[in-house]
């Protein structure tokens, strides 16, 4: 069995009920089994900032689906709850990315995992330490200050986030 985690965000309408159908959906999928959820995080935007807060969470599954067929039901789930995609990084109903599937490394037209900005985003970083501490390179940790992020750079620490 494969196992990917996937990050999930709303800023549109109800977001909490977006998250629930998004989550629900999956696991109701006969070859997907959600196995872990993050708390829910309410997060600024990133990349585009004109726009409302999200909520986002994390979610381990396991599933013998494999990439491109997961990201086809990705993509069917933010359909049916009606994303519209217009401005990039913008206001979306849901939106289900692929961070990890298992070890894997693909660099497709459509697909690449792990996902090219997971590093740089506190909103999948946080929630993904809770459920998947091991899978977080290169480095975070939890101190007195709340989740701290890096990376080493020449042998110098360089701070990506800091949450609470
Ligand atoms: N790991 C991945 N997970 C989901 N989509 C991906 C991934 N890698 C590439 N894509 C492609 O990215 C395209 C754009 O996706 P989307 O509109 O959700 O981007 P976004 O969420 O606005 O931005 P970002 O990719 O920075 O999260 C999708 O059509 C999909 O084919
Ligand atoms: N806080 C937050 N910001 C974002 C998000 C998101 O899910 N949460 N998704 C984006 C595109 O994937 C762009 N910016």
């Amino acid at each position: 069995m494969n196992i990917a985690y996937l990050s999930i965000g709303s800023n549109i309408g109800d977001r909490l009920h977006h998250l629930t159908k998004a989550v629900r959906a999956l696991h109701a999928h006969d070859r997907i089994e959600v196995t872990a959820i993050s708390s829910i995080y309410e997060t600024e935007p990133v990349g585009y900032t004109d726009q409302a807060n999200f909520l986002n969470l994390v979610l381990r599954l396991e599933t013998s689906l494999n990439p491109f067929e997961l990201l086809d039901v990705c993509q069917g789930i933010e359909n049916d709850l009606g994303r519209v995609r217009d401005v990039r990084w913008g206001p979306r109903t849901v939106d289900l990315d692929i961070l990890l599937y298992n070890n894997d490394n693909i660099e497709s037209e459509n697909l690449t995992v792990p996902h090219p900005r997971m590093d740089e985003r506190a909103f999948v970083l946080v929630p993904l330490l809770e459920i998947a501490p091991d899978s977080i390179q290169p480095g975070v940790a939890i101190d007195d200050d709340g989740v701290v992020c890096w990376e080493t750079v020449d042998g110098v620490e360089r701070f990506l986030s800091v949450g609470e």
